[in-house]
Protein backbone atom coordinates (compact mmCIF):
# COMPACT_ATOMS: atom_id res chain seq x y z
CA UNK A 1 0.00 0.00 0.00
CA UNK A 2 1.35 3.49 -0.83
CA UNK A 3 1.38 6.31 1.30
CA UNK A 4 -1.16 9.13 0.60
CA UNK A 5 0.19 11.82 -0.77
CA UNK A 6 -2.58 14.33 0.70
CA UNK A 7 -4.52 13.73 4.28
CA UNK A 8 -7.75 15.68 5.23
CA UNK A 9 -7.79 16.13 8.97
CA UNK A 10 -11.42 17.23 10.19
CA UNK A 11 -10.87 19.24 13.54
CA UNK A 12 -13.18 17.86 15.78
CA UNK A 13 -11.45 20.64 18.58
CA UNK A 14 -14.75 22.90 18.74
CA UNK A 15 -16.88 19.68 19.75
CA UNK A 16 -15.15 16.26 20.41
CA UNK A 17 -12.75 19.54 22.22
CA UNK A 18 -15.08 21.28 24.40
CA UNK A 19 -17.77 19.18 25.17
CA UNK A 20 -16.54 18.03 28.38
CA UNK A 21 -15.21 21.24 29.63
CA UNK A 22 -16.79 21.46 32.99
CA UNK A 23 -16.84 25.76 33.27
CA UNK A 24 -19.06 27.15 30.37
CA UNK A 25 -17.28 28.29 26.91
CA UNK A 26 -19.06 31.06 25.39
CA UNK A 27 -20.68 31.01 22.02
CA UNK A 28 -18.16 33.82 20.87
CA UNK A 29 -15.03 31.84 22.19
CA UNK A 30 -16.53 28.64 20.16
CA UNK A 31 -17.24 31.16 16.97
CA UNK A 32 -13.85 32.64 17.17
CA UNK A 33 -11.89 29.44 17.25
CA UNK A 34 -14.19 27.89 14.45
CA UNK A 35 -13.08 30.62 12.13
CA UNK A 36 -9.24 30.64 13.35
CA UNK A 37 -9.44 26.83 12.34
CA UNK A 38 -10.82 27.66 8.93
CA UNK A 39 -8.48 30.62 8.63
CA UNK A 40 -5.68 28.42 8.66
CA UNK A 41 -6.47 26.09 6.31
CA UNK A 42 -8.89 23.48 7.81
CA UNK A 43 -11.57 22.40 5.03
CA UNK A 44 -13.38 20.07 7.74
CA UNK A 45 -14.73 21.12 11.17
CA UNK A 46 -17.15 19.55 13.59
CA UNK A 47 -18.66 22.39 15.34
CA UNK A 48 -21.41 21.14 17.63
CA UNK A 49 -23.92 18.42 18.76
CA UNK A 50 -27.36 18.34 18.96
CA UNK A 51 -28.01 16.29 22.08
CA UNK A 52 -29.51 16.43 24.87
CA UNK A 53 -28.73 19.64 27.03
CA UNK A 54 -28.55 17.52 30.28
CA UNK A 55 -26.16 15.20 28.81
CA UNK A 56 -23.59 17.28 28.02
CA UNK A 57 -24.68 21.41 29.16
CA UNK A 58 -21.67 22.48 26.76
CA UNK A 59 -23.14 21.72 23.57
CA UNK A 60 -26.29 23.16 24.80
CA UNK A 61 -25.47 26.54 22.56
CA UNK A 62 -25.48 24.63 19.01
CA UNK A 63 -27.82 26.83 17.64
CA UNK A 64 -25.77 30.28 18.57
CA UNK A 65 -22.81 28.44 17.46
CA UNK A 66 -23.75 27.37 14.42
CA UNK A 67 -25.64 30.24 12.86
CA UNK A 68 -23.05 32.57 14.36
CA UNK A 69 -20.18 31.13 12.15
CA UNK A 70 -18.97 33.76 9.15
CA UNK A 71 -18.89 30.46 6.92
CA UNK A 72 -16.29 29.63 3.62
CA UNK A 73 -17.07 28.18 0.34
CA UNK A 74 -15.55 24.96 1.05
CA UNK A 75 -15.78 23.93 4.34
CA UNK A 76 -17.62 20.79 5.97
CA UNK A 77 -19.22 21.99 8.66
CA UNK A 78 -20.43 18.63 10.50
CA UNK A 79 -22.85 18.55 13.53
CA UNK A 80 -23.75 15.17 16.06
CA UNK A 81 -27.38 13.95 16.03
CA UNK A 82 -27.91 11.17 17.98
CA UNK A 83 -31.61 11.04 16.80
CA UNK A 84 -34.37 13.00 14.65
CA UNK A 85 -35.26 15.29 17.52
CA UNK A 86 -31.59 16.31 16.94
CA UNK A 87 -31.35 16.13 13.11
CA UNK A 88 -34.71 18.37 13.30
CA UNK A 89 -32.95 20.41 15.14
CA UNK A 90 -29.49 20.43 13.42
CA UNK A 91 -31.41 20.92 9.94
CA UNK A 92 -32.71 24.28 10.73
CA UNK A 93 -28.77 25.48 10.97
CA UNK A 94 -27.78 23.91 7.48
CA UNK A 95 -25.06 21.10 8.37
CA UNK A 96 -23.13 20.21 5.82
CA UNK A 97 -22.23 16.58 7.38
CA UNK A 98 -24.22 15.01 10.21
CA UNK A 99 -22.62 12.36 12.56
CA UNK A 100 -24.55 9.92 13.75
CA UNK A 101 -22.67 7.73 16.70
CA UNK A 102 -22.47 3.90 17.70
CA UNK A 103 -20.47 2.16 19.85
CA UNK A 104 -18.76 -1.39 19.27
CA UNK A 105 -19.17 -1.96 23.10
CA UNK A 106 -22.88 -2.28 24.51
CA UNK A 107 -21.86 -1.08 27.66
CA UNK A 108 -20.64 2.17 26.01
CA UNK A 109 -23.75 2.12 24.35
CA UNK A 110 -25.64 2.29 26.72
CA UNK A 111 -23.89 4.89 29.25
CA UNK A 112 -23.24 7.29 25.77
CA UNK A 113 -26.43 7.15 24.34
CA UNK A 114 -28.89 4.88 26.70
CA UNK A 115 -29.54 2.69 24.22
CA UNK A 116 -28.33 -0.25 23.00
CA UNK A 117 -26.45 -0.92 19.68
CA UNK A 118 -29.34 -2.32 17.52
CA UNK A 119 -31.84 0.44 19.16
CA UNK A 120 -29.28 2.61 18.08
CA UNK A 121 -29.11 1.85 14.51
CA UNK A 122 -32.76 1.88 14.68
CA UNK A 123 -32.70 5.42 15.87
CA UNK A 124 -30.10 6.51 13.24
CA UNK A 125 -31.92 5.02 10.35
CA UNK A 126 -34.55 7.49 10.01
CA UNK A 127 -31.91 10.51 10.78
CA UNK A 128 -29.67 8.64 7.76
CA UNK A 129 -32.43 8.73 5.73
CA UNK A 130 -34.04 12.10 6.57
CA UNK A 131 -30.25 13.59 5.67
CA UNK A 132 -29.26 11.71 2.46
CA UNK A 133 -33.11 13.19 0.90
CA UNK A 134 -31.80 16.27 2.39
CA UNK A 135 -28.49 15.93 0.00
CA UNK A 136 -26.80 16.16 3.71
CA UNK A 137 -23.73 13.66 3.76
CA UNK A 138 -23.87 11.06 6.94
CA UNK A 139 -20.64 10.27 9.28
CA UNK A 140 -20.78 7.53 11.11
CA UNK A 141 -18.86 7.46 14.49
CA UNK A 142 -17.77 3.89 15.90
CA UNK A 143 -16.55 4.33 19.42
CA UNK A 144 -14.36 2.03 21.12
CA UNK A 145 -13.19 -0.11 18.58
CA UNK A 146 -9.72 -1.35 20.55
CA UNK A 147 -11.40 -0.98 23.56
CA UNK A 148 -14.13 0.12 26.37
CA UNK A 149 -14.28 1.90 29.42
CA UNK A 150 -16.84 -0.54 30.93
CA UNK A 151 -15.86 -3.91 28.91
CA UNK A 152 -12.13 -3.93 28.44
CA UNK A 153 -10.93 -5.38 25.27
CA UNK A 154 -13.39 -4.64 21.88
CA UNK A 155 -12.66 -7.65 19.25
CA UNK A 156 -12.35 -6.39 15.96
CA UNK A 157 -15.74 -9.00 15.12
CA UNK A 158 -17.60 -6.28 17.31
CA UNK A 159 -15.95 -3.44 14.96
CA UNK A 160 -17.07 -5.76 11.59
CA UNK A 161 -20.31 -5.52 12.89
CA UNK A 162 -21.22 -2.65 13.77
CA UNK A 163 -19.60 -1.37 10.91
CA UNK A 164 -22.23 -3.81 9.06
CA UNK A 165 -25.02 -2.41 10.50
CA UNK A 166 -23.91 1.43 9.83
CA UNK A 167 -23.48 0.29 6.44
CA UNK A 168 -27.32 -1.23 5.84
CA UNK A 169 -28.90 1.62 7.05
CA UNK A 170 -27.10 3.66 4.57
CA UNK A 171 -24.07 5.78 6.27
CA UNK A 172 -21.74 6.99 4.06
CA UNK A 173 -18.30 7.26 5.67
CA UNK A 174 -17.15 5.36 9.18
CA UNK A 175 -14.55 6.68 12.24
CA UNK A 176 -12.96 4.03 13.13
CA UNK A 177 -12.70 5.35 16.96
CA UNK A 178 -10.27 4.33 20.06
CA UNK A 179 -12.31 6.70 22.29
CA UNK A 180 -10.23 6.29 25.43
CA UNK A 181 -7.00 6.29 23.53
CA UNK A 182 -5.57 2.24 24.74
CA UNK A 183 -5.37 1.42 20.94
CA UNK A 184 -1.93 0.72 19.85
CA UNK A 185 -0.60 0.39 16.18
CA UNK A 186 -1.73 -3.51 15.18
CA UNK A 187 -4.84 -3.13 17.22
CA UNK A 188 -5.84 -0.06 15.70
CA UNK A 189 -4.94 -1.48 12.02
CA UNK A 190 -6.92 -5.01 13.03
CA UNK A 191 -9.80 -2.39 14.07
CA UNK A 192 -9.45 -1.05 10.36
CA UNK A 193 -9.28 -4.13 8.61
CA UNK A 194 -12.59 -4.82 10.39
CA UNK A 195 -13.97 -1.88 8.58
CA UNK A 196 -12.58 -2.95 5.73
CA UNK A 197 -15.26 -5.61 5.54
CA UNK A 198 -17.86 -3.38 4.91
CA UNK A 199 -16.22 0.32 3.92
CA UNK A 200 -13.17 1.08 1.24
CA UNK A 201 -10.60 2.77 2.32
CA UNK A 202 -11.51 5.97 1.02
CA UNK A 203 -14.87 5.75 3.39
CA UNK A 204 -13.09 5.17 6.77
CA UNK A 205 -11.17 7.48 9.11
CA UNK A 206 -9.05 7.19 12.15
CA UNK A 207 -9.64 9.05 15.25
CA UNK A 208 -7.80 8.59 18.24
CA UNK A 209 -7.62 9.67 21.97
CA UNK A 210 -3.70 9.97 23.38
CA UNK A 211 -4.72 8.86 26.35
CA UNK A 212 -1.61 6.46 26.66
CA UNK A 213 0.26 8.56 24.13
CA UNK A 214 -0.02 6.33 21.53
CA UNK A 215 -2.29 8.66 18.89
CA UNK A 216 0.11 9.59 16.53
CA UNK A 217 1.76 6.28 16.12
CA UNK A 218 -1.77 4.78 15.91
CA UNK A 219 -2.12 7.70 12.89
CA UNK A 220 0.72 6.38 11.37
CA UNK A 221 0.12 2.82 11.22
CA UNK A 222 -3.24 3.24 10.11
CA UNK A 223 -1.88 6.22 6.96
CA UNK A 224 0.39 2.79 6.23
CA UNK A 225 -2.68 1.17 5.70
CA UNK A 226 -3.92 3.98 3.83
CA UNK A 227 -6.31 5.69 5.20
CA UNK A 228 -5.86 9.21 4.47
CA UNK A 229 -9.06 10.86 7.02
CA UNK A 230 -8.14 11.84 10.01
CA UNK A 231 -9.91 13.28 13.05
CA UNK A 232 -7.59 15.50 15.15
CA UNK A 233 -8.25 18.18 17.81
CA UNK A 234 -6.76 21.54 17.69
CA UNK A 235 -4.28 21.67 20.94
CA UNK A 236 -5.04 18.15 21.73
CA UNK A 237 -8.52 19.51 23.64
CA UNK A 238 -10.81 16.91 24.74
CA UNK A 239 -12.03 13.83 26.41
CA UNK A 240 -15.88 12.04 26.40
CA UNK A 241 -18.15 12.86 29.45
CA UNK A 242 -19.10 8.91 29.05
CA UNK A 243 -15.46 7.74 28.81
CA UNK A 244 -13.38 8.99 32.78
CA UNK A 245 -10.18 9.23 31.93
CA UNK A 246 -9.66 9.78 28.21
CA UNK A 247 -7.79 12.65 26.98
CA UNK A 248 -8.38 14.45 24.20
CA UNK A 249 -7.86 13.42 20.88
CA UNK A 250 -4.55 13.54 18.59
CA UNK A 251 -3.69 17.27 18.16
CA UNK A 252 -4.29 18.81 14.76
CA UNK A 253 -0.45 20.49 15.13
CA UNK A 254 1.44 17.34 15.99
CA UNK A 255 -0.47 15.45 13.25
CA UNK A 256 0.24 18.20 10.66
CA UNK A 257 3.80 18.53 11.76
CA UNK A 258 4.05 14.76 10.75
CA UNK A 259 3.07 14.53 7.63
CA UNK A 260 4.23 17.78 6.27
CA UNK A 261 7.87 16.50 7.33
CA UNK A 262 6.82 13.24 5.66
CA UNK A 263 6.12 15.48 2.23
CA UNK A 264 2.33 14.94 2.94
CA UNK A 265 -0.04 17.44 1.93
CA UNK A 266 -2.82 18.85 4.28
CA UNK A 267 -3.28 22.58 2.81
CA UNK A 268 -3.30 23.67 6.26
CA UNK A 269 -1.16 26.71 7.28
CA UNK A 270 0.59 25.36 10.43
CA UNK A 271 1.84 28.72 12.20
CA UNK A 272 -1.82 29.73 11.85
CA UNK A 273 -3.08 26.74 13.38
CA UNK A 274 -0.88 27.11 16.27
CA UNK A 275 -2.44 30.69 16.76
CA UNK A 276 -6.02 29.15 16.76
CA UNK A 277 -4.58 26.38 19.77
CA UNK A 278 -2.64 29.16 21.51
CA UNK A 279 -6.38 30.92 21.50
CA UNK A 280 -8.61 28.91 22.71
CA UNK A 281 -6.21 27.23 25.44
CA UNK A 282 -5.25 30.78 26.57
CA UNK A 283 -8.94 31.01 27.11
CA UNK A 284 -9.11 27.63 28.94
CA UNK A 285 -6.29 28.74 30.85
CA UNK A 286 -3.94 26.31 30.27
CA UNK A 287 -1.11 25.14 27.63
CA UNK A 288 -1.80 23.55 24.30
CA UNK A 289 -1.50 19.82 24.56
CA UNK A 290 0.24 19.07 21.69
CA UNK A 291 4.33 19.06 21.86
CA UNK A 292 4.47 20.32 18.06
CA UNK A 293 2.59 23.86 19.23
CA UNK A 294 4.77 24.09 22.24
CA UNK A 295 8.38 23.58 20.58
CA UNK A 296 6.87 26.08 17.82
CA UNK A 297 5.21 28.70 20.60
CA UNK A 298 8.93 28.49 22.75
CA UNK A 299 10.55 29.18 19.25
CA UNK A 300 9.18 32.13 18.72
CA UNK A 301 9.15 33.13 21.98
CA UNK A 302 13.41 33.21 21.51
C1 LIG B 1 -28.99 10.45 22.84
C2 LIG B 1 -29.76 10.99 24.03
C3 LIG B 1 -30.48 12.26 23.66
C4 LIG B 1 -30.77 9.93 24.45
O1 LIG B 1 -31.26 10.25 25.74
P1 LIG B 1 -32.61 9.64 26.28
O2 LIG B 1 -32.82 10.15 27.68
O3 LIG B 1 -32.60 8.17 26.09
O4 LIG B 1 -33.64 10.30 25.27
P2 LIG B 1 -35.19 10.44 25.27
O5 LIG B 1 -35.61 10.35 23.83
O6 LIG B 1 -35.83 9.51 26.26
O7 LIG B 1 -35.43 11.95 25.78
C5 LIG B 1 -35.13 12.37 27.09
C6 LIG B 1 -35.02 13.88 27.12
O8 LIG B 1 -33.96 14.33 26.26
C7 LIG B 1 -34.50 15.19 25.24
N1 LIG B 1 -33.77 14.90 23.99
C8 LIG B 1 -33.74 13.72 23.32
N2 LIG B 1 -32.98 13.85 22.24
C9 LIG B 1 -32.53 15.13 22.21
C10 LIG B 1 -31.70 15.84 21.32
N3 LIG B 1 -31.15 15.26 20.25
N4 LIG B 1 -31.42 17.12 21.60
C11 LIG B 1 -31.95 17.71 22.70
N5 LIG B 1 -32.74 17.10 23.59
C12 LIG B 1 -33.03 15.80 23.33
C13 LIG B 1 -35.97 14.85 25.18
O9 LIG B 1 -36.70 15.91 24.64
C14 LIG B 1 -36.28 14.59 26.62
O10 LIG B 1 -36.34 15.84 27.28
P3 LIG B 1 -37.23 16.04 28.61
O11 LIG B 1 -38.61 15.66 28.19
O12 LIG B 1 -36.66 15.12 29.67
O13 LIG B 1 -37.03 17.49 28.92
C15 LIG B 1 -28.81 11.25 25.21
O14 LIG B 1 -28.31 10.04 25.66
C16 LIG B 1 -27.69 12.18 24.89
O15 LIG B 1 -27.89 13.33 24.56
N6 LIG B 1 -26.42 11.69 25.01
C17 LIG B 1 -25.27 12.52 24.79
C18 LIG B 1 -24.28 11.74 24.03
C19 LIG B 1 -23.06 12.59 23.71
O16 LIG B 1 -23.16 13.70 23.22
N7 LIG B 1 -21.89 12.00 23.98
C20 LIG B 1 -20.65 12.62 23.62
C21 LIG B 1 -20.44 12.58 22.13
S1 LIG B 1 -19.97 10.96 21.49
C22 LIG B 1 -18.29 11.00 21.53
O17 LIG B 1 -17.72 11.94 22.04
C23 LIG B 1 -17.56 9.90 20.85
C24 LIG B 1 -16.99 10.33 19.48
C25 LIG B 1 -18.10 10.63 18.48
O18 LIG B 1 -16.19 11.49 19.60
C26 LIG B 1 -16.12 9.20 18.92
C27 LIG B 1 -15.21 8.54 19.95
O19 LIG B 1 -14.16 9.07 20.32
O20 LIG B 1 -15.62 7.49 20.41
Amino acid sequence: MTIPSRVKLVDVGPRDGLQNEKSPVPAAVKIGLVHRLQDAGLTNIEVTSYVSPKWVPQMADNHEVMSGIARQGGIVYSVLTPNLKGFEAAVLDRPDEIVVFGSASEAFSQKNINCSIAESIERFAPVVEAARAAGIAVRGAMSCTVGCPYEGEVAPERVAYLAGLMKQIGVQHVGVADTIGVGTPRKVQRAVEATLQHYGIDDISGHFHDTYGQALANTLATLEMGVWQFDTSVAGLGGCPYAKGATGNVATEDVVYMLHGMGIETGIDLDKLVDAGAYISDFLGRKPNSRAATALLAKRAG
